[in-house]
């Protein structure tokens, strides 16, 4: 089914988290999921010594992103990266930072060069990739520079919790809370709105999404009783998109725009940081959500988990995500405008 097709590219991620075995998880689900082809861009060695480590009978081809779809029913396709250090599953390493980054380097360039049709992300752990000297707070801010560099135009990134129960974005992402409310701005809000509302039409088939904004305080503020963001910086914002035909209501309480009733008058949740969006969507669906970058001139999903190191090599990582992220970026590629 995959012939023909351009394969997705799929990131290692950290070598010693659990994206190894996922990504061997999901290519054994390859039929029952009817799931695209994708290219493993990492290091091959480590992908054999942690399907021994899992007793998983996977074989590993190594090849490129024009023959990676033919092969993909008969072996997991992978792009070498090599890491050039012993990788010990459940056990990062600085040393490994320079294959995480080459591998996501490497899925962006073949995706820009029209080779493949979407990055597809393994989780990375900051803490290591910071160590290294890697100067992005995560994939999404790293992302949109490779994006501008290649491009020549100026990117904003905007992160995106998708899962069948609730599409959730902060508008202030890897950020400590005591500065959430010095970083929201008028501007800032309206542009990430814009960015939804944007790719919501364009890559999720949805002409005229309904963007609920959450307030930053308790209460959206109680009228400037506990807090003065919500009447002046959220409620303009709000009103100078709604003046721009944007489908966009709120302040919102954020404790009550979550649950079952509260979701089904909205499309996306627009939350002020990373917790308010990252909490219920995960408490919603950790098994099957997708980190979705918006904003970008190529596709960009991911797990919505991290490198779960503890599970490395235990069989016990489920690759349910990661299959939720390749089957999401499947269907933006197709669903994808052109015109971007
Ligand atoms: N997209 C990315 O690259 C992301 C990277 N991270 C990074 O991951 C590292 C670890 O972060 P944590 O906060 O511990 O989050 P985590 O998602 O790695 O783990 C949180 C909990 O969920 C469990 N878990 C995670 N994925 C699972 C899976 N597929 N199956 C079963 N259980 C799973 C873990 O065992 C742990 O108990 C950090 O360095 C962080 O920066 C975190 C989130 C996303
Ligand atoms: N908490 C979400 C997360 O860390 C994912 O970040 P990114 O690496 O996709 O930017």
């Amino acid at each position: 089914m995959n012939d023909g097709v351009l394969p997705l590219a799929l990131s290692q991620g950290d070598p010693a988290g659990i994206g190894p075995d996922i990504a061997l998880q999901a290519w054994l689900r390859r039929d029952e999921r009817a799931l695209p082809a994708f290219l493993y861009i990492g290091d091959p060695a480590v992908l054999h010594v942690r399907a021994r480590q899992l007793d998983l009978d996977v074989p590993i081809v190594e090849t490129d992103a024009t023959h990676a779809s033919q092969m993909f029913q008969r072996a997991l396709p992978v792009l070498p990266i090599a890491t050039g250090v012993d990788v010990l599953a459940g056990k990062p390493h600085v040393s490994n930072a320079r294959g995480t980054i080459a591998a996501i380097e490497t899925a962006v360039s073949l995706c820009l060069s029209g080779d493949v049709r979407a990055v597809v992300t393994n989780p990375i752990a900051k803490s290591v990739l910071y160590e290294a000297g890697f100067g992005f707070p995560g994939h999404t801010e790293f992302l949109a520079d490779l994006a501008s560099k290649a491009t020549g135009e100026t990117r904003m990134p905007v992160m995106m919790l998708a899962g069948p129960k609730l599409r959730a974005v902060p508008v202030t992402i890897h950020i400590p809370l005591k500065d959430v409310s010095g970083t929201l701005t008028e501007a800032l809000i309206i542009e990430t709105c814009r960015v939804v509302a944007q790719d919501m039409k364009s890559r999720f088939g949805l002409p005229s999404p309904r963007l609920a904004v959450a307030g930053l305080n308790p209460h959206a503020g109680e009228g400037g009783a506990i807090g003065q963001e919500d009447d002046a910086i959220i409620h303009p914002a709000i009103r100078q998109l709604r003046d721009d035909g944007i489908d966009a209501f709120g302040p919102l309480p954020a404790d009550t725009m979550f649950h079952g009733d509260a979701r089904t008058r909205y499309d996306v949740a627009i939350c002020m940081y990373h917790d308010q969006a990252l909490i219920p969507a995960k408490a919603l669906g950790f098994d099957d959500s997708v980190n979705v970058t918006l904003g970008l001139p190529f596709i960009r999903t991911s797990p919505d988990h991290g490198t779960a190191f503890g599970l490395a090599g235990s069989g016990f990582a489920k690759e349910t995500s990661l299959v939720a992220a390749l089957e999401m970026a499947d269907r933006m590629s197709f669903a994808q405008d052109t015109s971007r």
